[in-house]
């Protein structure tokens, strides 16, 4: 058993209830998930830690003042696109903003498909975009760096000004949560919010970084050579969109170094399961000679 064998936030159970409802009650089993987050355990460099399950929706936060940065934003939809989850950029603190109308075209160059919906906190109804999208029984979970106004946008959605007050854990007769996180909050109408600090602080793991950059994808389709590194072959589509101002240097230098940030984590990932059958069998040459045993006692 590993550690992703054992419940996370946003995982769904069937527990068994106790005869006296003051004992404990077992979980007996862990509802299949449909996305899950890792993130790289701290200190082990092949060990991954879960961060949440089932999340439906990430709320991928970034401010409209200091914080806002296109190249963070593109990090964002790479993580979220290779999740599961749907994704909406929420644009906070709209009230810093010199120009929202430029600020929403320049994230319109990034977002593709992905809905963006502006909060302003100061606003009485700074709410009603986001509010519009959340639907009850859906699990969301916010991204974002800190000081974004995630607390400030949960506060509003919980109607609360007191976040400790609405962890749906809080009630635990027991007093055996130690953690003094807010893990899993619901809200008035229904929908469910996972605020963990591990969420907010995941890296790019698991990243889908070509079907972000779409607009990339769909030239590197024209370039002459299939396996070209788009830096000065001949024939070169992404080069010449470069040169015709077409696609940003910003945007390009973005692309290869989430691609190379992704194309580590996946060297990582071999290493990591190469250790694992190092541990189980003793090697590589061991594990398929006891496959094959296995077969063939089968037969
Ligand atoms: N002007 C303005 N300030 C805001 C808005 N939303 C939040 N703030 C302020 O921004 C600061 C940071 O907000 P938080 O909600 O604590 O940010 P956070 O993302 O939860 O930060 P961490 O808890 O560190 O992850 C606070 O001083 C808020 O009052 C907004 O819409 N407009
Ligand atoms: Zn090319």
């Amino acid at each position: 058993m590993g550690p992703e064998d054992f419940p996370t936030v946003g995982d769904w159970v069937l527990v068994r209830l106790p005869a006296h409802p003051t004992d404990l009650a077992t979980i007996e089993r862990l509802v299949e998930r449909q996305t899950v987050f890792v993130r790289k355990a701290v200190g082990r460099s092949t060990s991954a830690q879960l961060v949440a399950a089932n999340v439906d929706w990430l709320l991928l936060c970034m401010a409209l003042d200091g914080n806002f940065n296109l190249r963070r934003l593109e990090r964002y939809l790479a993580v979220a696109a290779a999740s599961g989850a749907q994704a909406a950029i929420v644009l906070t603190k709209a009230d810093q903003s010199a120009d929202l109308a430029a600020a929403k075209a320049e994230v319109a160059t990034v977002a593709g498909q992905t809905p963006v919906i502006i909060f302003d906190a100061t606003r009485p109804d700074g709410l009603a975009a986001l509010e519009a999208l959340m639907q009850p029984r859906l699990t969301y979970a916010l991204l974002g760096s800190s000081g974004v106004g995630k607390s400030t946008l949960i506060n509003q959605l919980t109607g609360s000004t007191n976040l400790a007050t609405q962890s749906v854990r809080s009630s635990d007769a027991h007093g055996r949560h130690t953690t003094t996180a807010r893990q899993l909050l619901k809200l008035p109408n229904g929908s469910l919010v996972i605020d963990t600090p591990g969420m907010r602080e995941l890296g790019l793991l698991e990243a889908d970084v070509d079907a972000t950059f779409a607009d990339i994808q769909a030239l590197a389709a024209q370039c002459r050579f299939r396996d070209c590194q788009h830096q000065s072959e001949p024939g070169c589509a992404v080069q010449a969109a470069l040169a015709a101002g077409e696609l940003t240097p910003e945007r390009f230098a973005s692309y290869q170094q989430l691609k190379a940030e992704q194309a580590d984590h996946q060297l990582r990932g071999k290493a990591r399961e190469n250790a694992k059958i190092e541990r189980m069998f003793g090697g590589k040459k061991q594990m398929q000679a006891k496959m094959k045993a296995v077969r063939q006692k089968r037969k």
